[in-house]
């Protein structure tokens, strides 16, 4: 039983060995111990870790200005935080949210994604499944506090959490929009969203690459609340508390009923799916297209 509650990723070990290895070369410390909490409360450079009332819960703030993209940096950095936490028998639960405002995450950080060489798609793709992976199948009760804009892979990582609550602003849209920047949202994407609301609102809504804005996302099933802005965390906190009523074993048990099976599409596939991106992402058209995106989001400012 302990076996099947405690699901384990393959690779994340080595992902954050890699981790470790790229901040020491950066010369900077890794982890900073802070604050009167001593040890339970910590941080890196992208990821703020705090715990929250009655040591249970912690909160996770991203901190990627401007726009919280998920560089490689800042996902190795969560992945650290995160396995942290799922370490430490004392949290049950953890919100995340972000420290950056009106925006949620801006997703994958098309950086890593444009104008790279093959071995550092591979890489950087690598990391963005693990990501998937360890929060899709956490033994904790996840709770996304979306505090402004979560397109793309902010919406996948958002879509892995037990509970979203949205900020009820209009910078706060959620959705896949990867058709919008001439890209394919990859099966797991997709698998996750079905999870969420369903086949038929799936297929329209990758399709059109749609950003719901809350009150849409509410009817659709995209968020589970939308709340104002300054009452997204209490009610994350709130949710949190009744999600922790329940026995530990037996949500977990059933989490991993729910999810294992979409997981395991991508784990027995990953090296397939990593070369599939990078094949896909290394074309030339595809190239294109992320170039004229990127122009066009510099160019919004003027
Ligand atoms: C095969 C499948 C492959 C890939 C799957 C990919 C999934 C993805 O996640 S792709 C990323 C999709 N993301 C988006 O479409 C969001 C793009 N960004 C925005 O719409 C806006 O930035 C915003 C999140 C709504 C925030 O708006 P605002 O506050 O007005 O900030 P900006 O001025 O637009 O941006 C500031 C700064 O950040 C840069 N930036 C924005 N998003 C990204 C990003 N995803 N990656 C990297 N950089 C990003 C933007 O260009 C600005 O840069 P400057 O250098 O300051 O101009």
């Amino acid at each position: 039983m302990a076996l099947a509650v405690r699901m384990r990723v393959p690779c994340r070990a080595l992902l954050c060995a890699g981790a470790q290895l790229r901040g020491a070369a950066l010369g900077r410390p890794e982890w900073a111990a802070g604050g009167g909490d001593g040890a339970r409360r910590f941080a890196s450079l992208r990821v703020l870790v705090e715990p929250g009332a009655e040591g249970r819960v912690a909160v996770m703030k991203l901190k990627n200005p401007p726009v919280n993209s998920l560089s490689l940096d800042f996902l190795t950095e969560f992945l650290i935080s995160l396995e942290k936490l799922e370490n430490d028998k004392a949290f049950r639960g953890v919100v995340i949210t972000s420290d950056c405002p009106n925006v949620f995450s801006a997703g994958l950080d098309l950086r890593e994604m444009y104008g790279r060489n093959p071995g550092h798609y591979a890489e950087y793709w690598k990391a963005v499944q693990e990501l998937w992976l360890r929060l899709y199948l956490s033994n904790l009760v996840l709770v996304a506090a979306i505090n402004g804009s979560c397109p793309a892979g902010g919406c996948l990582m958002a879509l892995t959490s037990d509970v979203r609550i949205l900020s009820d602003s209009p910078k706060s849209v959620i959705g896949l929009n990867e058709t919008l920047l001439g890209i394919v949202a990859p099966f797991w994407f997709k698998d996750t969203l079905v999870n969420t609301i369903g086949h038929r609102a799936s297929e329209r809504a990758l399709q059109l690459g749609l950003l719901f804005p809350p009150a849409e996302a509410l009817q659709v099933g995209l968020v589970d609340h939308v709340v104002p802005e300054d009452q997204v965390q209490s009610m994350a906190l709130s949710v949190m508390a009744h999600w922790l009523a329940i026995p530990d074993h037996a949500r977990q048990l059933t989490k991993a009923m729910m999810r294992k099976a979409t997981a395991d599409r991508l784990i027995k596939q990953r090296e397939a799916d990593i070369q599939n991106f990078v094949s896909f992402i290394s074309r030339d058209s595809i190239q294109k297209s992320l170039q004229i995106y990127l122009e066009k989001l510099k160019q919004k400012k003027g």
